[in-house]
């Protein structure tokens, strides 16, 4: 029989449930796009990406992750007259640009181009819902001049004005190139931005959306997702894919190769994802634009590769390609240099990104999650003996023996 005034032992604290890296952890609800893997999709507003990229411009997806619907004729018409007017490379982005060394990676460069034009807006700090549109709107028109002249400026190239009679994608490729390419190659690049342009909570938008839970402003934001998307584990995977291609030769080579990677527990570059398990709801898509680039261009060699390495991936490990794996040597072929990959990343994604900025605004909650401390015990300064302390450095009793 038990005394009432006996106190029992408070039971043990639960062990914290850590999940790192955030690993199926829920943070927020999102009305912008649904991954999901267990049926292999991927929605915006509700619309499957595939039946985006078959029957819309990005122009139109753009608009649609902005306003929650597809634009009639009067509304894309209105649209695309913004996006050309904001299209040239502003005087001061260009000359910051130009003040970066050559050598300097891409990502680099649009991360500071991104943060001069948006320190040149006077409305900067305005974060209400339109201003954040207008912002959104002013960086889509004018990330392409931005990655297209740092292309040009490395290659010793002079800058190509925009022009006026060309939708989105092909001028992106005009400003990139001086000239437009086949039309099935503008169809291919404008697939590609469509199927970049958004994808939940994956680590570049989250940063953003952390950036905006402080209250800072829409260009801060962006500016932390470019940082995020240049990892080659996110958005750097279609630089780094390309590079294994080099490095793997010719499809020939895949086994050998392959044989030594995984023996060294390699991160093959292109494959895996957070989400998908069983591959990327992306890829079909973006498969089906490489192949038409691939006939287009003639390179049976990159389709022998490309077939070999995935083929022979995914039996070994049951690792699938991800959206990077085709888009890597699909940009290859268009003709961008390697590095300018994730940038065009960047010029798509900044629409998705700036959806969840206004999104995370609009119901607004500090991102700040909390850690288990495993450091040292706490400890003491030890005091010095017979040194005057000033009273402001004495709290907890410690002194700096350094003054
Ligand atoms: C647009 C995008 O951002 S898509 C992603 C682009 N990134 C890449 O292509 C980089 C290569 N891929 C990867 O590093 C991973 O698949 C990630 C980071 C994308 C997702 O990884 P996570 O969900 O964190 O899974 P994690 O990295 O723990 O992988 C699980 C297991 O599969 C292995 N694995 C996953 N992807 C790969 C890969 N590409 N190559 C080799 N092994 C892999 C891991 O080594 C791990 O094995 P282990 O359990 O024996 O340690
Ligand atoms: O969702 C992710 O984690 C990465 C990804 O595929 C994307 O950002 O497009």
């Amino acid at each position: 029989m038990t005394d009432s005034t006996t106190t029992t032992a408070p039971a043990p604290a639960p062990a914290p449930d850590i999940r790192k890296g955030l690993t199926g952890v829920v943070v927020d609800t999102t009305a912008i796009s649904k991954v999901n893997p267990d049926t292999n999709s991927l929605l915006y507003r509700g619309y499957p990406v595939q039946e985006l990229a078959a029957a819309k411009r990005f122009e139109e997806v753009a608009y649609l992750l902005w306003h929650g619907e597809l634009p009639d004729a009067a509304q894309l018409a209105a649209f695309r007259a913004g996006e050309r007017a904001g299209r040239a490379l502003q005087p001061n982005v260009r000359t910051a640009i130009d003040l970066l060394p050559t050598t300097a990676h891409p990502m680099d460069v649009v991360r500071t181009a991104v943060s001069v034009f948006g320190a040149s807006d006077p409305t900067a700090d305005d974060s209400s819902p339109e201003a954040n549109l207008a912002k959104a709107k002013a960086l889509f028109a004018a990330l392409p001049a931005m990655v297209a002249y740092d292309q040009r400026r490395r290659r010793g190239q002079v800058v190509v004005p925009p022009r006026d009679d060309l939708g989105y994608s092909a001028n992106f490729l005009y400003m990139t190139f001086g000239e437009v390419p086949d039309q099935l190659v503008v169809d291919a690049f404008d697939v590609s931005m469509i199927l970049y342009a958004e994808h939940s909570f994956n680590a570049s938008t989250f940063t953003a959306r952390v950036i905006t839970s402080t209250l800072s402003d829409l260009y801060s934001a962006v500016v932390g997702a470019i940082g995020a998307l240049k990892g080659p584990l996110h958005g750097g995977a279609n630089e780094a894919v390309m590079h294994l291609f080099e490095e793997i030769g010719s499809a020939e080579n895949v086994t050998p190769w392959l044989d030594g990677a995984l023996a060294e527990r390699r991160k093959i570059m292109g494959f895996g994802h957070r989400v998908y398990k069983s591959g990327d709801s992306r890829v079909p898509t973006m498969k089906s634009a490489l192949d038409t680039l691939i006939a287009h261009y003639d390179r049976p060699d990159v389709a022998a590769l490309y077939d070999a390495l995935a083929t022979e991936f995914v039996a070994r490990t049951g690792i699938h390609p991800n959206l990077d794996y085709p888009s890597g040597p699909a940009y290859h072929l268009m003709g961008f240099d390697t590095p300018t990959f994730t940038p065009l990343f960047v010029a798509s994604r900044v629409t998705g990104w700036t959806a969840h900025i206004i999104e995370q605004a609009a119901a607004n909650a500090l991102i700040r999650p909390l850690s288990v401390y495993d450091g040292v015990e706490e400890r003491h300064v030890p005091v010095v003996v017979g040194r005057p302390v000033a009273p402001e450095r004495t709290l907890g009793g410690v002194i700096d023996a350094e003054q």
